[in-house]
């Protein structure tokens, strides 16, 4: 089923138990050569969330800022985008190119990610595909200006999330994750895929 919140759709259940497991697994191969780290903040702070990005381009921030970058911190190219992600753009995305970066967050029982919009890519026309796998996570989405009225809703294993139209430029955020809410993952938490176009 689609939902809508604060214009972003939300189709749930996208993907049955079969293509997350299958997913997951791709997302593993691209984590055993591009392994996650924690990235920091302008100020020094670290981000509770651990990255890694998949694409031509992967989506950096460190001391010097945020940008995309075609290499890892470590100095290797991003593997390649997964398939099963790439037909997942295509389902939904309503755009004929294909995402340059897919960032992967990882999200242990602890980790958030405040309100923030997504404005470091060329053009946004390009909507964000947004694929939620493991545990359940407490969405926020405001409005294209930031402190407005917020919604939320609990993105499950499966879900996608389109921000596109008049809703790419809007606030949004992870308030909190549901520990132990999915056996998908083994070790726990919550995968977050977000394909986009980035020039
Ligand atoms: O984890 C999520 O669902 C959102 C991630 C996000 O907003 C981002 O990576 O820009
Ligand atoms: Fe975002």
């Amino acid at each position: 089923m689609n939902v809508q919140v604060g214009g972003i759709v939300v189709h749930q259940e996208h993907l049955n138990a079969a293509d997350q497991a299958d997913l997951v697994e791709q997302v593993r191969r691209v984590v055993r050569s591009a392994p996650l780290y924690r990235p920091e903040t302008r100020t020094g702070r670290a981000m509770s969330v651990r990255m890694t990005s998949a694409g031509t381009f992967g989506w950096i921030s460190d001391r010097r800022g945020y940008r995309y970058d075609r290499k890892h911190p470590d100095g290797m190219e991003w593997p390649p985008i997964p398939p099963g992600a790439l037909d997942i753009w295509r389902a939904v995305s309503g755009v004929a190119r294909d995402p340059q970066s897919c960032l992967i967050n990882y999200y242990d029982a602890d980790a958030r990610m405040g309100m923030h919009q997504d404005r470091d890519e060329g053009d946004f026309d390009m909507p964000v595909v947004s694929v939620s796998l493991g545990d359940e996570a407490l969405f926020r989405v405001g409005g294209p200006e930031r402190g407005g009225k917020t919604q939320s809703i609990w993105l499950k294993s499966g879900d996608v999330a389109v921000m596109g139209g008049t809703a790419r430029l809007n606030f949004h955020g992870i308030d909190r994750i549901r520990a132990g809410s999915s056996a998908l993952l083994p070790k726990g938490g919550r995968i977050n895929l977000t394909m986009r176009v980035v020039e």
